[in-house]
């Protein structure tokens, strides 16, 4: 189906108020021909001997005003109700890509910048409301007029009507020429928009990066090119559109001097009255000029049409990680986990995880350590079914979570994550972010948990403080601690927490294991740490190693294995003795 196709079903909802706009369009472009009619009759009632008579003088004085004033009436209805349908449909096209993105896997977003995601939300779908309030009703009130007058040109004198007709078909191949050449001009202008976007999304989000490492110049330099390359797409599809718009006016003008020539002789030579010949001017700049016009919308509907393949580009994304048309709710009871066989890759190379086996016992504390880069947190992207195996089963009490629909596996299962995300609102609204309707007594409650109420009653506004946009105005540890109180309140039956407590203080850190080691009984828990005084109390320890389980035990019996864990824990002491060493000669 075509994209202007599409687009009309997609308006489906405001047809109704698109057509009364319609009425409003027809009516207004019908009533233009009212003007060149009462002209060419008042010539002739003046060719007339004696001259026009009062009355009719005061007759057509008074349908011009009803013309004018309907005309008037016709332009409101169709300017006003067609912005009306068009800024309905506009948020409505909005959200649905927005719901799209967020319906799509994580491996979409691999590729893509934030920036430039955010122009096809903004900058694309307003072109596409340029096209339904501006060149969809132009287009067809223009339509409309070249038509009705070509109409009324051959009533008066068909033979002038068809010679002054000759330059239309060179407009339609000037025309054609510019929307072949014009359109992927339009098509850059609006993918360039969009990496500048992504640029600019980026920098600002690292302006502190950029500060810090002196880097302001390189990245002017970077912005620089960016716009320059804007400017110059710009320069080239207005300079393509400025050339084409003079030739058409050219070319419609050939029109006028077909009817001043041969009208002018034929009238003196008495094979036209001489009200036909003006009535034929007058009704010829009325042809022309819509003509003109259209030729013009070329460059609004190209770009609309660059914007909508943008747009529909996101909406055919396909999701990697489908539900299942029979999916059932998750009833996660027990909330053991079992990873049976999994393995696991980003990219065609190399696998992340193999033929990974393992069982989370529900109520108790899985711990999952290794050196960096080894899959740990892929594990938990797998689990929450960011993505999905390439091979394997992950079952949640028994129901493989394939089989199930994604939120309610999602509600199952309280995340943490080491890149804490905060959204720009108070503490409280970030804690119950997964629980909107939390009692202030719930939010208080998680806080302690996680060790947070201390600093957040310190704070002047409290549970009420705005943390800033991604919680700029908190320290790395008090933005963690807020994410584990925003995780604890949910009370799943699966708690996992990948890295929570890497920014926290060693004493921080303790208290908080204790409270969470507190929970242990209630909900499974998976956490992934580097530190070993974190994970040494777990029920359950696994030790990733080159993308498969390397050794599974207790603290102690993996000690005595004398394998991976044992010299992962021999390095952490050593360096912990070191640190101690310096610390007392300093
Ligand atoms: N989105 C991605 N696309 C491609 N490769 C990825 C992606 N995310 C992670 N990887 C790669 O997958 C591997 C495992 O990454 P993962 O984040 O799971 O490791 P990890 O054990 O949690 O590491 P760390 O302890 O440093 O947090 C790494 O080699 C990483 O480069």
């Amino acid at each position: 189906m075509g994209f202007t196709a599409r687009l009309i079903l997609m308006a489906k909802r405001h047809w109704g108020t698109l057509a009364v706009a319609c009425l409003g369009i027809i009516g207004a472009a019908l009533l233009n021909l009212v003007t060149p009619e009462i002209v060419r009759r008042l010539t002739a009632s003046l060719e007339l001997p004696g001259g026009a008579n009062t009355q009719l003088l005061v007759l057509f004085s008074l349908i011009l005003v009803g013309a004018y004033l309907l005309r008037a009436v016709c332009r409101f209805i169709s300017l006003a109700i067609s912005h009306l349908a068009a800024w309905r449909f506009v948020p409505e096209l909005t959200l649905t890509v927005y719901d799209k993105l967020q319906s799509l896997s994580m491996r979409y977003f691999h590729d893509k910048q934030t920036g430039e995601l955010m122009s096809r939300m903004i900058n694309d779908t307003r072109q596409i409301e340029i096209l339904v309030a501006h060149a969809l009703p132009d287009l067809v009130s223009n339509v409309l007029i070249v038509v009705s007058v070509a109409v009324m040109l051959f009533c008066i004198n068909w033979q002038l009507a068809l010679l002054t007709l000759i330059p239309v078909p060179l407009v339609v191949l000037v025309g054609g020429q510019f929307s072949k050449r014009v359109a992927p001009l339009f098509r850059i202008n609006q993918q360039v928009l969009g990496e500048l976007n992504g640029v600019l999304q980026d920098n600002l989000s690292g302006m502190k990066e950029i500060q810090t490492f002196g880097q302001e110049g390189t990245e002017h330099e970077k912005m620089v090119k960016r716009c320059k390359r804007y400017s110059e797409v710009n320069i080239r599809a207005n300079f393509a559109n400025a050339f084409f718009n003079p030739a058409v006016e050219f070319l419609t003008s050939l029109g006028t001097v077909i009817v001043v020539g041969l009208g002018g002789f034929m009238a003196s030579r008495q094979a036209m009255p001489v009200s036909d010949v003006v009535g034929f001017l007058m009704y010829l700049s009325l042809f022309y000029q819509p003509l003109a016009i259209l030729a013009r919308l070329v460059e609004d509907v190209q770009m609309a049409y660059a914007s909508a393949v943008r747009v529909f580009d996101v909406l055919d994304a396909e999701s990697e990680v489908k539900e299942e048309p029979d999916a059932g709710e998750l009833k996660a009871e027990r909330g053991e986990v079992s990873f049976e066989q999994v393995s696991f890759r980003y990219e065609e190379k190399e696998p992340v995880l193999e033929d990974v086996s393992f069982t989370a016992a529900p109520g108790r504390m899985l711990a999952i350590v290794g050196p960096t880069g080894e899959g740990k947190s892929t594990l938990i992207s797998l689990l929450e079914r960011f993505y999905d195996p390439l091979q394997g089963t992950i079952r949640i009490d028994g129901q493989d979570i394939r089989g199930v629909t994604l939120a309610s596996l999602r509600s199952q299962i309280s995340l943490v994550l080491q890149d804490t995300f905060l959204f720009n609102g108070t503490i409280a609204q970030n804690i119950s972010y997964g629980m909107p309707d939390a009692s202030v007594e719930q939010i208080v409650q998680a806080a302690v948990t996680a060790r947070a109420d201390g600093f957040i009653q310190g704070m002047p506004d409290g549970y009420n403080t705005v943390v800033g946009e991604r919680g700029v105005r908190l320290s790395g540890g008090q933005k963690q601690r807020l994410a584990i109180a925003r995780a604890v309140l949910r009370q799943t039956p699966i708690l996992v927490l990948d890295e929570a407590t890497s920014a926290v203080d060693t004493e921080t850190e303790c208290e908080i294991q204790a409270a969470i080691e507190q929970l242990s009984g209630t909900r499974t828990i998976i956490v992934i740490a580097h530190r070993l005084s974190t994970v040494m109390r777990a029920d359950q320890i696994l030790v990733l190693h080159h993308g498969r389980i390397a050794e599974q035990g207790t603290h102690q019996e993996l000690l005595e294995k004398n394998g991976v864990y044992a010299r992962l824990c021999h390095v952490q002491q050593l360096q912990e003795q070191t640190l101690q060493f310096l610390g007392g000669s300093l």
